[in-house]
């Protein structure tokens, strides 16, 4: 793990908890506890050299997941992971002297306990999203300024409607709502056509829709916009703004900060540079799992990988009908390219302004304020149309600061560093940044999502029973898993 030692020494110490306080806290995010014994006896590497456990994936859920296993005492496991550093769809651009702005996921919200008490544990700090002052929508003849509160703007009556529609269709498991087949015959825009929508609340459904969904809402199934909003517990306004809302909060240090520090506490147990490319005997173990450094062998499995990520490993035998058909037709589509433009300082506060920047019909979808929680200098944030701006991220930063300049000043002209990152285009390891969900997909294939396979247990933001498809869901999802994963030892050894 050479690639950590820089940092070492500024990981805290991994707080001390009791084996006793590992199982309330797991308790909490699954039902189900091991028995005294059955701890004892996980753990050891056996003979044959058969690992108890292998996970895939050092995102945010395998990593939880293998935090949790050492802290039930199970040492007896690896982490493999493709690329060269963890944390999967979070990742740090270093901006210098301890300030990071991220190219992936960032914020966390109300509600989103698992993220929040991973922060804490590791001793990461949070701090809010900056939104106070007027937000700016600039189009072929010029600029607004509105003022902002913090939110999109979303007709609140809607936003209601939506919440009591979202009370019957619980967030893990959409396709066991009773209303599943109607909702999710619909779109999100389908619905909005029915509501009379004003032209000027059209570019917040949109932007809310692509940012929170992956997609425009004419291609995303009201079923799983539902099913969003009821993991922020039916309450819109929390799922979708920014003050008090699921973009409310950010992480000191860069949200990559979360996985880092745990690989730091993990060692060699995390094995970077090992894509996984095949598993064999997943039915009856010991599971197979070819990576091009060698076969590992291990009685239980856990990918934490989205679903399309599974579609790149071979399995002998095939997996199940419909899992493999879940798989191939999840959409992996990966449209986030995101930008960040540093500046001296965030001279738009000076005007009265957020830094928020939308460009309807452009190549813009939203820019903000990303700036360091001290204002040390100024940092803009984008989310980009994908497609539309140069590949070249020279002409593209050029292409922005001029429509930042539009928007926040000629100050906007003169960055000091413009980072970019296009998630479609950098590696074959992440197919889909935040899964939009079409129409019938979840009522078709959502349940087979969750079951097990033979030895293998699908872990990963998108198996999370709330806040699927977020940092704090891929958490959860980890927790879950370890648990899973236990379980399944014990059993074995009963
Ligand atoms: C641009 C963007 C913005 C986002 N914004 C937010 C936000 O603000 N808030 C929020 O909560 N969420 C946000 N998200 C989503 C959030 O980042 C993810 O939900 C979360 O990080 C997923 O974690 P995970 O561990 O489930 O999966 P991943 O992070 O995808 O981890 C999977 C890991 O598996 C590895 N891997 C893949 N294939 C193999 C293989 N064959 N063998 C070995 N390893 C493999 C990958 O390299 C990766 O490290 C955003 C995501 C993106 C991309």
């Amino acid at each position: 793990m050479e690639e950590f030692e820089s940092n070492r020494d500024d990981a805290p110490g991994e707080p001390a908890l009791t084996r006793r306080g590992f199982l309330g806290m797991a308790a909490s995010v699954a039902a189900a506890a091991l028995p005294a014994a059955a701890r004892a006896a996980v753990g050891q590497r056996d003979e044959r050299g058969v690992l108890d456990i292998a996970i895939i994936g050092a995102g945010l859920a395998g990593l939880t997941a293998a935090r949790d296993l050492r802290r039930a005492g199970c040492e007896s496991f690896v982490l493999l992971e493709a690329r060269d550093r963890v944390g999967g769809r979070t990742l740090n651009h270093d901006l210098g002297n301890g300030y990071f702005t991220e190219a992936g996921g960032q914020w966390i919200g109300p509600s989103q306990t698992a993220i929040a008490d991973l922060a804490r544990e590791l001793g990461v700090g949070t701090f809010p999203s900056y939104w106070q002052g007027k937000a700016v929508v600039v189009g072929g003849d010029g600029r607004a300024a509105f003022d902002c509160d913090g939110t999109f703007g979303t007709d609140p009556k809607l936003g209601h409607e939506l919440e009591e529609m979202a009370k019957s269709v619980p967030s893990g498991a959409p396709w066991t709502s009773p209303r599943a087949a109607e909702f999710d015959a619909m779109t999100l825009g389908s619905w909005l056509a029915t509501k009379n929508v004003a032209p000027e609340d059209q570019i917040s459904w949109q932007t809310g829709s692509v940012l929170t969904g992956g997609a425009a809402p004419s291609r995303l199934s009201l079923l799983h916009w539902l099913s969003m909003v009821n993991s922020a517990e039916c309450n819109f306004e929390r799922f979708e703004a920014v003050k008090d809302g699921a973009q409310g909060t950010r992480i000191s240090g860069g949200s990559q900060i979360l996985s880092i520090r745990m690989a730091q506490a993990l060692g060699d147990k995390v094995r970077l540079k090992t894509p996984v490319l095949r598993i064999e005997n997943w039915n009856d173990g010991p599971v197979a799992i070819h990576t091009p450094t060698g076969v590992i062998r291990a009685r239980h499995v856990i990918v934490a990988l989205s679903p399309p990520l599974c579609n790149q490993i071979a399995f002998d035998p095939p997996l199940p009908d419909g899992r493999r058909e879940m798989q191939r037709r999840w959409p992996a589509y990966a449209p986030a390219r995101k930008t960040a433009h540093v500046y001296k300082k965030p001279f738009w506060r000076d005007k009265g302004l957020n830094g928020w920047v939308m460009q309807p019909k452009g190549s813009l979808f939203w820019a903000y304020d990303n700036s360091p929680e001290d204002a040390s200098f100024g940092v803009i944030n984008a989310f980009v149309v994908n497609g539309t701006l140069p590949t070249d991220p020279k002409a593209a930063e050029a292409e922005l600061s001029q429509i930042y300049a539009k928007a926040l000043g000629e100050e906007a002209l003169h960055p000091v560093a413009y980072y970019d990152h296009d998630w479609g285009q950098a590696d074959p390891w992440t197919l889909t940044c935040i899964s939009p969900m079409p129409p019938g997909f979840l009522t078709k294939y959502g349940q087979a999502l969750h079951p097990p396979a033979g030895r293998l247990i699908w872990s990963g933001t998108e198996t999370s029973d709330i806040w699927a498809g977020y940092m704090d869901g891929a958490v959860r999802s980890g927790h879950k898993a370890a648990l899973q994963a236990l379980q399944a030892i014990n059993a074995g050894r009963a």
